[in-house]
């Protein structure tokens, strides 16, 4: 069988780096595009030199749409602008893609959706195998804990980071609202500050710290009288993600257009 041909979209960025260092060792995909901003000053330099695998032959480029023949799938750990960009593209040439941008807002989801009728799509905040446990474990723990406790979603990532809260800490409270059968948008408590009040029980509240470089830790309270549960994720290097990417990557070959998720890859929907 023939190595499914992948581009890394931000091939320079922390998670770019590591995605072409991941595409690389795995079996089955081969590193044939990367791209950058344009104006980014690694331009022209090779992908694979630039994540200290060696000399791959794939120039960075500006442009992805100049390159769609020459990838299958493409990877894209960038910013939300830049992803729609390049949905457009991959849409447009039939292309299949692997999202994890964080910080998409509700309209740039819809149009991930839609093009996710056209082309296979994997869309996911995170794409470790540890954290897509921990939504399956959040399910059964809000399903049997209930309303009988206060729920809490903790965050900590490194100091460069752009959005929060994280898009982990979102999908993990969309998860437990789910499960209870709470509107997240009309229950979130994103930070509090002055003369709150006493909780209100129905709330799902979120606390975020940005602080050095930390890679990403996430961790839900489930508080009871008496007792708390944690169910806590911590990554201790970015090669989770990318490996997780990658093996999302190569399990769009040859599947039919849609939208799907890290669980769908890691067989945890059923
Ligand atoms: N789903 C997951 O498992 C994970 C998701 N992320 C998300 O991935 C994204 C990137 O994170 P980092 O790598 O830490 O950021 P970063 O800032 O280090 O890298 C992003 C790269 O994308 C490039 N870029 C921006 N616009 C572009 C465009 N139009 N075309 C090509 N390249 C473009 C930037 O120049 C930069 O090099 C964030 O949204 C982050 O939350 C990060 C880690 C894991
Ligand atoms: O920006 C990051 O670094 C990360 N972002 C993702 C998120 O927003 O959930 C996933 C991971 O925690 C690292």
């Amino acid at each position: 069988m023939t190595d499914s041909r992948i581009a890394v979209a931000g091939a320079a960025g922390r998670m770019g780096r590591t995605l072409v260092q991941a595409v690389t060792a795995a079996d089955g995909l081969a590193l044939t595009a990367g791209t950058e901003r344009p104006g980014s000053p690694f331009l022209g330099a090779d992908a694979g030199e630039l994540a200290g695998v060696g000399c791959l032959n794939v120039p960075i480029r500006a442009r992805l749409d100049e390159v769609t023949d020459a990838f299958d799938c493409l990877i894209d750990f960038t910013t939300p602008a830049g992803t729609l960009e390049h949905l457009r593209s991959c849409e447009a040439a039939g292309r299949s893609m692997v999202i994890g941008t964080t910080g998409l807002d509700a309209a740039q989801r819809q149009t991930i959706e839609r093009a996710a009728q056209r082309i296979p799509v994997v869309l996911a905040p995170n794409m470790s195998v540890g954290v897509n446990l921990c939504f399956k474990l959040l399910e059964v723990a809000a399903q049997v804990l209930g309303d009988e406790v206060d729920i809490e979603i903790l965050e900590a990532h490194h100091r460069h980071k752009v959005d929060a809260p994280s898009g982990t800490a979102l999908k993990m409270g969309e998860v437990i609202a789910t499960t209870l059968g709470r509107d997240l948008g009309a229950v979130a408590v994103y930070g509090r500050e002055g003369h709150t009040g006493p909780r209100d029980r129905a709330t799902i509240g979120f606390a975020t710290v940005r602080a050095g470089d930390v890679v990403g830790e996430h961790s839900v309270w489930f508080v009871g009288e008496g007792e708390r549960i944690e169910i806590t994720h911590k990554a201790s290097n970015r090669m989770t993600f990318a490996r997780g990417a990658a093996r999302a990557a190569a399990w769009l070959a040859g599947r039919p257009a849609g939208l799907y998720d890290m669980r769908d890859v890691l067989g945890l929907n059923h």
